[in-house]
């Protein structure tokens, strides 16, 4: 049966499906957890009906959505200009291939090469602190998008993250605590950072433009930030460009570790 001849089965075919799959999970993960995962899916169901009609031939219907497909294509590039962006930077990246993913593979190669883990704790705790004390503060952490961008902006360090260390340099007499800190790897590798603010009119008025710069960084990478306010001493978790809503700080800590993951 002619229809059936797709079944047989190749090499190229199946390093095809493995690279398809490969970068549909990477999308994936861009996607999950923002309102972008709904039109994701939507997308997946279109694209699969219409393999399905054009290989059962059934003319009209695969016309229809090969056309819509077609067109499609540059919606989706306005829809998903964010996510497209970050994906490119994160094939792009230094950090990419660097790091966070490829060398954690092979650490048990070198047990003691990479310092990975963020100390989470000290930074909460910091930011509680500050928090009591009224004490601005802009913290990003890097995941795999490279901040090289940003860094640049700013002051390089490569200070081990402890608690004191994060307090005294939010502390506002300090000649550090203008803008924000870059954290990578247990690192804080960059202080006096210029963020890219975000222009999304959404944002509620109370905000200024230190959240601004956190929902601006968060949306143009996959980086995380932690912002706590000078004003009323309200510490928010930003992601994706948007506020996480958490319960209390030891929910907020989890969720930030499970990120940095
Ligand atoms: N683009 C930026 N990148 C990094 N930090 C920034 C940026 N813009 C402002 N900041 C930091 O935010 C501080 C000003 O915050 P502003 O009061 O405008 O913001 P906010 O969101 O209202 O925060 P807060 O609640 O702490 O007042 C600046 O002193 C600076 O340290």
């Amino acid at each position: 049966m002619d229809s059936l001849n797709f079944i047989e089965f190749n090499l190229i075919d199946l390093i095809d499906i493995l690279l398809m799959a490969f970068l549909l999970y990477n999308v994936y993960k861009l996607v999950k957890g923002t309102v972008a995962i709904n039109i994701f899916i939507g997308i997946v169901i279109v694209y699969l009906i219409w393999q399905l009609t054009a290989v059962l031939k059934m003319e009209l219907l695969s016309n229809v959505f090969g056309k819509f497909i077609g067109v499609g294509v540059f919606g989706l590039i306005v829809v998903f200009h964010q996510e497209i962006r970050k994906f490119l930077l994160m094939l792009g990246s230094t950090n990419f291939a660097s790091k966070r993913n490829f060398v954690r593979h092979f650490k048990f190669l070198k047990q003691d090469q990479l310092n990975t883990v963020v100390d989470v704790e000290s930074v909460v705790n910091a930011c509680k602190k500050m928090a009591k004390a009224k004490t601005g503060a802009l913290i990003v952490f890097g995941r795999n998008n490279s901040l090289d961008f940003v860094k640049n902006t700013g002051d390089k360090m490569n200070i081990e993250i402890t608690q004191p260390i994060l307090e005294s340099i939010f502390y506002k007499n300090s000649p550090l605590h203008d803008g924000a800190v870059i954290v990578e790897d247990n690192y804080i590798v960059a202080t006096r950072v210029i963020l890219p603010v975000s222009d999304e009119r959404n944002i509620p008025q109370r905000y200024g433009l230190r959240h601004r710069a956190a929902i601006g960084i968060t949306e143009k990478t996959d980086a995380l930030a932690l912002v706590v306010s000078e004003e009323t001493g309200h510490i928010s978790y930003i992601k994706n460009g948007e506020f996480v809503s958490f319960t209390d700080f030891d929910e907020m800590t989890t969720m930030i570790k499970r990120d940095l993951a």
